[in-house]
Order: structure tokens, then sequence, then C-alpha cells
């Protein structure tokens, strides 16, 4: 059995982000479209004899028990009672905790890479049950691509749509807590919901216009609430793009464009407006969850 994987762990982005209601154990009933981007990060995981050594030159990375790449191999590891260990090197492209799952998705790949190495022979299922135990983004992303995620995010059923989305993506450089953001929702005051549908239909149709008016993320005002900050780099975003959305729980903004040349320019464009500590890549969506490379 080889004793070394290199696998890619795809950052996602939600087209469509909409709350329901809230469990009695305090997460949310949510409702998402949820897409993988061409940015990812690289795992280059190897077996050794024992321990979980990772090995991230991210400031913003935790190297211990905190990482969610520990936590996956942990949990495999107790449940299945292995007794080989894991050694982790990570490049990180991603921006963290950023709204763009970088962490959940080197889980994944994680959960991907122990089942391989330690010959545990889950099915994806299985892997994205585990997934689901460890956070919300995880099961989605296994497979990637686009997915309509109910329940708390880990329900997923896989749409046969393969958009081609331009965008750029503006991460400026402070975090957001994902809890704090949902503890801030106060769903009472909210009026109109994001549309599941209608986005649905236009994605099948590939109709950039009526795509771009439906993209809705329930969770952009209670960020902005929070961090006015985000507003402003919406104004900023929407100047050089079609249209603006923030990502998950934030920060990270996205600016949507119809071809790839654009999404450069804009990206070009706004590392001129803004500070050099703004993370500023254009990227396209991808039909991809973890893969090898
Ligand atoms: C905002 C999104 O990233 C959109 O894809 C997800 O809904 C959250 O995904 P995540 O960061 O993987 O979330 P988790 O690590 O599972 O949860 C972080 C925190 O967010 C809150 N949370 C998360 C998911 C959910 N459906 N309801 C919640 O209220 C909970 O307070 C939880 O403690
Ligand atoms: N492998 C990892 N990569 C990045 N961050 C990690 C990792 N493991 C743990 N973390 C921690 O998780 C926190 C959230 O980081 P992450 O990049 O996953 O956030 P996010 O993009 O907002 O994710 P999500 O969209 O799933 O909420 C960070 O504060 C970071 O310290």
């Amino acid at each position: 059995m080889a004793d070394k994987l290199q696998l890619k762990s795809y950052a996602k982005i939600n087209l469509l982000l909409d709350v329901l209601g809230k469990y009695e154990n305090d997460y949310h009933q949510v409702e998402m479209i949820m897409q993988t981007i061409d940015l990812y990060d690289k795992l280059f995981f190897t077996k050794i004899d024992s321990g979980i050594n990772i090995e991230c030159k991210h400031p913003g990375v935790p190297s211990g028990e905190k990482n969610l790449i520990y936590q996956a191999a942990s949990l495999l590891r107790d449940e299945f009672a292995v007794e080989s260990g894991l050694k982790v090197k990570v490049e990180k492209n991603i921006p963290v905790a950023a709204g763009l799952a970088g962490g959940s998705s080197n889980a994944a790949a994680t959960l991907v890479a122990v089942n391989k190495l330690w010959g545990l022979g889950l099915n994806t299922s299985e892997l994205e049950k585990r997934g689901a135990e460890l956070g919300s983004d995880i099961p989605f992303c296994l497979a990637g691509g686009t997915q309509l995620a109910t329940g708390t995010g880990t329900e997923l059923e896989k749409l046969e749509l393969d958009p081609k989305l331009d965008l750029v993506v503006v991460n400026p450089p402070f975090e957001v807590s994902t809890a704090e953001i949902y503890k801030n929702l106060n769903l009472a005051e909210i009026n109109c919901h994001p549309q599941v549908e209608k986005l649905m239909m236009a994605l099948k149709r590939d109709d950039y216009r009526d795509i771009l008016s439906n993209l809705e993320n329930l969770l952009e005002l209670v960020a902005i609430n929070r961090y006015p900050k985000i507003e402003e780099i919406k104004k900023i975003v929407a100047a050089e793009t079609d249209r603006v959305l923030m990502s998950g729980s934030g920060p990270t903004i996205l600016g949507f464009v119809n071809s790839k040349s654009k999404a450069q320019e804009a990206a070009a464009s706004l590392k001129q407006k803004l500070d050099t500590n703004y993370k500023i890549v254009s990227a396209t969506t991808v039909n991809t969850g973890v893969e090898l490379f």
C-alpha cells in the first residue's frame, strides 16, 4: 500500500445562503447553494509510524489539536484503532477564517487521505458522516462542484450543473468568527429571504443576468452590522464588477463578471485601489472536490 498521497483541497463559496430557523442545539437550519472555485491548498500526506504531525507556515493556522486536519485524522484513528500515524505538509493558498472553508476543505482532504493510507475502506457517504461531526462545511468539500445544502448544511444534493462563473475574490485583512455571525442573526427581523428555486432555474438556463440577480447571502447584513468595513469593500468591488456578494459568514467579498479576462482586470484594478494586505485573486467556478495532483 502506498505511503504517500498529494491532494488539492478547494475553497468554497456560497452562491446563495438562506437561514430558515434554529434547531434546539442552537445550530441554524440553512438552505444554500455551495460551489467550489479554483483556489486550493496543496496537502502532502505521508503515513508514519505514530502521531499526527502538521507542518504549515501560515501564522493563522494552528499546528496541534486545534487544526481541523488533526481533528479529522484523530477521529478516524480513534474510531478504527489505527496504530499508524500521519505527517501532513500544507501549502496554504486559501485565506484563513475568510468564509471560504479553508480549514473545512483541508479536513475533507484528510478524511480522504487517511481512508486510503490507513486502508479503512470507507465510502464517500461514510466519510461525509464523519466530516459532519467536525464541521458543517466539511461534507460539501469532499465532492465539491455545485450542491444544494440543507439541514445544518450537511444534507447534500449534488446539482448536475457546471456553471462557468468568473469572479474576483477580495479577502480583507481581518477574520470573522462564523459562530459570532450566526449568534447575531435575528430571524424575526428578516422579511425577505433569498430565492433558492429562482437561482437554480437561472443556473439551469445559464442565464447570466438572472443568475447574478439571485445571488444572495442572508448573513451579509449581520456581518456588515458587526463590521461596517465590509460595506465599504462591497462598494469598491461593485464599481469593478457586475454583482457583489459576501461568501459564507464573511468577510470575503466576491465580485462576479462575465469573462476570465474581466476577472483578471478587476483583480489588477482592485489591487491598486485596496491596501497591499488584502488578498485579491481572480477565480472561476469548478466542478471538483478533493482531488489528486
Ligand atoms: C457559514 C457557512 O460556512 C456557510 O457554508 C456554514 O454555515 C458554517 O460552516 P462551518 O464554519 O463549517 O461551521 P461549523 O464549524 O460547523 O460551526 C461553527 C459555528 O457556526 C454556527 N452554525 C454553524 C452551522 C449552522 N448550520 N448553524 C450555526 O449556527 C454554530 O454556532 C457553530 O458553532
Ligand atoms: N487546516 C486549517 N486551515 C485553516 N484554518 C484552520 C485549520 N484548522 C483549524 N483552523 C482554524 O479554523 C478557523 C477558521 O478557519 P477557516 O479558514 O476554516 O475559516 P472559514 O474559511 O471561515 O471556514 P468556513 O467557511 O467553513 O466557516 C481559523 O481561525 C483557524 O485558526
